[in-house]
C-alpha cells in the first residue's frame, strides 16, 4: 500500500535521507523508530507529498505522493509532528472546518472520537494544553475513516491514560483493515501496536524487522530483589550475567538465556522483578555492538 523506493533528500546543510526504502502492506500496522534528527518527519512529508524528493520516490495504493498529492490526501489522515492550528478557533470549531473541507457532513464518527479522547470541544486551541492540541490532531485525522493513517510521533503529550485509549484505537483500526504508518522514538510505543518496525538512523535505514524478530535480537535486562542472604549465592553459581545494584539486588543482562534466568530465579525468593524499558540507543547497541555502528 505505501511503497518508499530509494528515496532521497538533502538539503542545502547536507542533512537529510539516504536512499530510504521500505513498504507497508495493506492493512499493517508500521513502525518508523529512530532517534531526535534521524529522518522520520523528511521521510512521513514526502508521503504527504509536501517536499520534492533529491531521487526517488514514494506511492500510496499506487499514486505517486508528490504528483498526486490531492487524491491521496483525500483518503489520508495524517498528524503531523508540529501541529499547526488555527489558534482562535475552538477545538469544535476547527474540526468542523476540516470536516467541511473535506466535503464532509457526518459528524457521529467525529463525535464518537470526541468522548474517547475526552477532549473539551468548546475551548479555545490557544488556551489548550499541549496534550489537549495533540487529542484534536488525533481527531482530526482519523475522524473520516481514512484508509492510510500517518502519524508522526502521535502520543507525544499525551498521558497514560490517553496513550492506552490510542493504542486501542490503533489495534481496532488495524482490525477494520486499516495501513498505518507510526513514527516514534520509543520502542515500547511500536511494541504494543506495530507488527513490523523500520530503523533510521542519521537518515538511512538500518533495519527494517518483525517486531518480535527484533526483541529477540535485544538484549534485555531484569532488575531483581531478593528476600534471602542465599540467593545472591544461587547467583553467583549460575553462570548468568549480572551486576549488584543494591543490597540483595541486581540487574540481569541477558540475549536468549531466558531459560537459565527463570530456572535460577525459580530457585531464590524473589520479592520485586522490573524490566526497564529500552531506549532507542540500547537498541543500537544490540545491533551494532557498544559503539552503536554498522
Ligand atoms: N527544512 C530543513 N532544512 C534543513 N535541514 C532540515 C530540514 N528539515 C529537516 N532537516 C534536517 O534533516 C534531518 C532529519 O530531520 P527530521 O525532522 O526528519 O528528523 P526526525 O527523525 O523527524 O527527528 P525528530 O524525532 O527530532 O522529529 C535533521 O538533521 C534535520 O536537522
Amino acid at each position: 500500500m505505501i511503497k518508499v523506493h530509494s528515496l532521497t533528500k538533502i538539503y542545502s546543510n547536507g542533512k537529510g535521507i539516504r536512499e530510504v526504502n521500505f513498504n507497508v502492506k495493506e492493512g499493517e500496522v508500521f513502525g518508523f523508530l529512530g532517534p531526535n534528527g534521524a529522518g522520520k518527519t523528511t521521510t512521513l512529508r514526502h508521503l504527504m507529498g509536501f517536499v520534492n524528493p533529491s531521487s526517488g520516490k514514494a506511492t500510496i495504493n499506487g499514486l505517486d505522493c508528490r504528483r498526486d498529492a490531492a487524491q491521496i490526501q483525500q483518503k489520508l489522515g495524517y498528524v503531523p509532528g508540529e501541529i499547526a492550528f488555527y489558534d482562535n478557533m475552538t477545538g469544535n470549531q476547527f474540526l468542523k472546518f476540516i470536516d467541511e473541507l473535506r466535503g464532509r457532513h457526518d459528524n457521529e464518527r467525529r463525535n464518537q472520537l470526541i468522548t474517547r479522547f475526552e477532549l473539551e470541544p468548546g475551548r479555545i486551541i490557544r488556551k489548550m494544553s499541549k496534550g489537549m492540541k495533540q487529542k484534536v490532531g488525533l481527531i482530526a485525522a482519523f475522524m473520516h475513516d481514512p484508509a492510510v493513517i500517518l502519524l508522526d510521533e502521535p502520543t507525544s503529550g499525551l498521558d497514560p491514560l490517553m496513550q492506552k485509549r490510542f493504542i486501542e484505537l490503533i489495534l481496532e483500526e488495524r482490525d477494520r483493515g486499516k495501513t498505518i504508518l507510526m513514527s516514534s522514538h520509543l520502542f515500547d510505543e511500536v511494541d504494543h501496536t506495530c507488527e513490523r518496525v523500520g530503523i533510521i538512523r542519521e537518515g538511512e535505514i538500518v533495519a527494517v524487522e518483525n517486531i518480535n524478530a527484533l526483541k529477540g535480537k535485544l538484549p534485555k535486562s531484569f532488575i531483581v530483589t531478593f528476600g534471602q542472604i542465599g540467593d545472591m549465592k544461587v547467583m553467583q553459581n549460575s553462570g548468568l550475567v549480572y551486576k549488584e545494584t543494591g543490597p540483595m539486588r541486581v540487574e540481569i543482562n541477558i540475549n536468549e538465556d531466558y531459560d537459565n534466568m527463570l530456572r535460577t530465579l525459580s530457585q531464590c525468593h524473589v520479592i520485586h522483578m522490573d524490566s526497564p524499558p529500552q531506549t532507542l540507543e540500547q537498541i543500537f547497541m544490540g545491533f551494532y555492538g557498544k559503539e552503536g555502528n554498522k
